[in-house]
């Protein structure tokens, strides 16, 4: 997995998809953001990046089919979280039985892509299980269906939550700090202007998304989607005067290591200029975590991200529903209620 993942979602492989990403985006507002006064951010940024990941790892689009995914993938993603007694109605039996759900489908997906492509009716490039299948190791050897399934299975669960907080915490912040709102509602203006209708967006305009890009790095170095992660030891070592041993388990945590003020002087301030130029120092700035086990779906999740920001501030500023919205950590971060906001659509 961690061989191969990267070659699916490194920058070249993702370029093609952008404009396939700017039009999901494009429908995903028409149906759940336009003619409304208010919405719910996090389940509709939620609908966004699964629609996105049906499409782009797996050509589905017909709303009926995503939907029998999106509710097996509800329960699995609660499975993960849950403490594991396997018995019957427990989230984590929930969980199983829906990942074997997901599992079959999958399995029944690909058997039909193999007979698609080798009848020309689908193409190699079309999404990530094409990518996957025609794939081949330095042996020669094609992957099974079984791990291509399990690999998009990890895909779907790795970008699931994730981006769709990454989101929900970026229209949080830009609603409380209008100045940076209109700055990346500028920078967003200056690329939508030189489109023609109905062009969508692609790498280059990508590329000039700067400040936007400085903006969700600094959203996600104050609010990191996910808390750390689990290492174990190689090796006994010392660390600020502790002895750790050979085995040991440790927990590196992004929401400390971000608001270490040697590194991030005035750590609460929201100040996106600390990403100009080469940014922080390494590692000292890791929502992607670091090292060999680094979020594979970093890139992929910048281009999700940066899509979804010119589409929204294009179309609107909001302002927040609940001016004291709690944050709870259930083990990612999220406001309480999905933040709540109230849209004023561009004249
Ligand atoms: C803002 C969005 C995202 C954030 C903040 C994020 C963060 C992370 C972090 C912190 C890790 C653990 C890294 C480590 O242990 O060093 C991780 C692992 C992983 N992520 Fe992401 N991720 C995001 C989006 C995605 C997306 C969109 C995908 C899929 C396309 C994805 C797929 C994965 C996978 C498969 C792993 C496991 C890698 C492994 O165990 O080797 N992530 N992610």
């Amino acid at each position: 997995m961690r061989k191969l993942l990267p070659q699916f979602l490194k920058p070249e492989a993702l370029q093609r998809y952008i404009g396939i990403m700017d039009s999901i985006a494009q429908r995903h507002f028409k149906a759940g953001w336009d003619d409304r006064d208010e919405v719910t951010v996090f389940p509709l940024a939620k609908r966004y990046t699964f629609w996105l990941a049906c499409r782009l790892f797996l050509s589905i689009e017909d709303p009926d089919h995503v939907a029998k995914f999106a509710d097996p993938f509800n329960a699995l993603a609660s499975g993960i979280f849950s403490i594991p007694i396997d018995l019957p109605g427990t989230s984590f039996n929930k969980g199983i039985k829906a990942s074997d759900e997901i599992r079959k489908e999958l399995l029944a997906i690909i058997k039909q892509r193999k007979i698609d492509l080798a009848e020309n009716r689908a193409s190699p490039t079309q999404d990530i299980l094409s990518h996957m299948l025609l794939y081949t190791d330095e042996d020669g050897h094609f992957m099974n269906e079984r791990d291509i399934a399990d690999k998009i299975l990890g895909l779907l669960i790795g970008g699931h939550d994730t981006a769709s907080v990454a989101i929900t915490f970026v229209m949080k912040y830009l609603a409380e700090l209008p100045d940076i709102y209109n700055q990346v509602l500028q920078e967003q203006m200056e690329i939508a202007k030189c489109k023609a209708p109905g062009e969508r967006l692609n790498w280059d305009d990508l590329q000039k998304m700067r400040y936007s890009w400085n903006v969700a790095s600094e959203v996600m170095r104050l609010a990191p989607p996910l808390q750390g992660a689990f290492r174990e030891a190689l090796m006994d070592f010392t660390f600020a005067g502790f002895c750790i041993p050979k085995g040991w388990k440790l927990y590196w945590a992004a929401n400390s290591a971000h608001r270490n003020p040697e590194y991030f002087p005035e750590p609460e301030k929201f100040d996106p200029s600390r990403f100009d130029g080469t940014g922080p120092a390494p590692y000292t700035y890791v929502p992607f975590g670091g090292g060999p086990r680094m979020c594979p779906g970093k890139e992929y999740a910048r281009l999700e991200i940066l899509v979804f920001m010119h589409n929204v501030v294009k179309r609107f500023n909001w302002e927040k529903t609940l001016s004291d919205e709690k944050i709870i950590v259930n083990p990612i971060r999220m406001p309480a209620k999905g933040f709540p906001v109230r849209l004023h659509a561009h004249k």
